[in-house]
């Protein structure tokens, strides 16, 4: 195991590689692995990716391993770089998942383990993928609220994916809602709940990233408008980048994972993918 951010273990520290990583002072990281290691066992790499230097630090430390002999390297990265950007939706645009894939891929890992990947695309383009899916984790989240909750569903994207939740939960009742985005300016509008009245019912929107949270600011105001209880937020990956004020406004509590991020807010449960995988 050689486990890149000191901060993350999700697969614990057995056997752990030791190992120094900084940036050089032109901006690249760089790594020396000091350890002895039995170099004809395979060995997993754990990262946990915030900018491009993350997924260049991952290159390097592949190649110095492969110069160390080790011929069998796997790689865990719960959260996909760039897995939103998986269409052009205007001319000028990058296909930016397919780069990031393209580079993992030239890598030749034995596997590539992802956690709740935004679409289809990414394990369509990563070579020997291997998901996650967020079942445990929603079942987790579930268990800490304590009550029974409607799965609510935000849009087309998370649609494809909540009523396998739901079976994995016994058949717990999804409510479907849409939202519209201009796809020129990313501003979000029209988010249509596809329920007549939620009768106090408490609801838990279940959704793969929170961004600036837009999406489930405006969620939630069309979910109170249908009656909606108490909101509960799940969210896979927490980027957050607007942080909780807004938010904190329509939930009673947010729940996410530590596969992008440590979350340290009263609001915001963090469940650990050591916990849940
Ligand atoms: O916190 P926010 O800034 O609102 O962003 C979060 C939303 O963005 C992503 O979907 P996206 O809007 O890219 O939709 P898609 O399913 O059409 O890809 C993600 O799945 C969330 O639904």
């Amino acid at each position: 195991m050689l486990n890149l951010d000191p901060g993350f273990t999700p697969l614990g520290e057995k056997n752990s590689i030791t190992h120094k990583s900084f940036l050089f002072a032109g901006g690249e990281p760089h790594i020396k692995i000091t350890d002895g290691f039995n170099s004809a066992e395979p060995v997993t790499i754990t990262q946990r990716i915030n900018s491009f230097n993350d997924l260049g630090l991952i290159c390097i430390t592949v190649d110095a391993l492969k110069r160390m002999g080790v011929k069998e390297i796997n790689l865990f990265i719960p959260y996909f770089p760039a897995a939103r950007q998986d269409r052009v939706m205007v001319p000028g645009e990058p296909l930016s998942v397919k780069v990031y894939a393209d580079i993992i891929n030239a890598m030749a890992l034995a596997s590539v383990t992802v956690f709740d990947p935004h679409s289809e695309v990414t394990p369509a383009l990563l070579n020997n993928c291997v998901t996650v899916s967020n079942h445990q984790f929603i079942k987790e989240v579930i268990s800490k609220i304590g009550t029974e909750v409607k799965l609510i569903s935000p849009d087309g994207g998370a649609l494809k994916k909540i009523y396998k939740v739901s079976e994995f939960l016994g058949g717990a009742e999804v409510v479907e809602c849409s939202k519209s985005r201009d796809v020129k300016t990313g501003k979000l509008s029209g988010f249509k709940v596809y329920s007549d009245d939620l009768a106090g019912a408490d609801c838990l929107i279940v959704d793969d990233i929170c961004d600036g949270g837009g999406t489930f600011i405006g969620l939630a105001e069309a979910l109170k408008a249908k009656n909606a209880g108490k909101l509960y937020l799940a969210i896979s990956h927490g980027i957050f980048s607007k942080g909780f004020d807004e938010l904190g406004k329509y939930f009673e509590q947010i729940f996410t994972t530590d596969s992008i991020k440590e979350v340290d807010h009263v609001g915001v449960t963090q469940i650990k993918l050591a916990d849940i995988i």
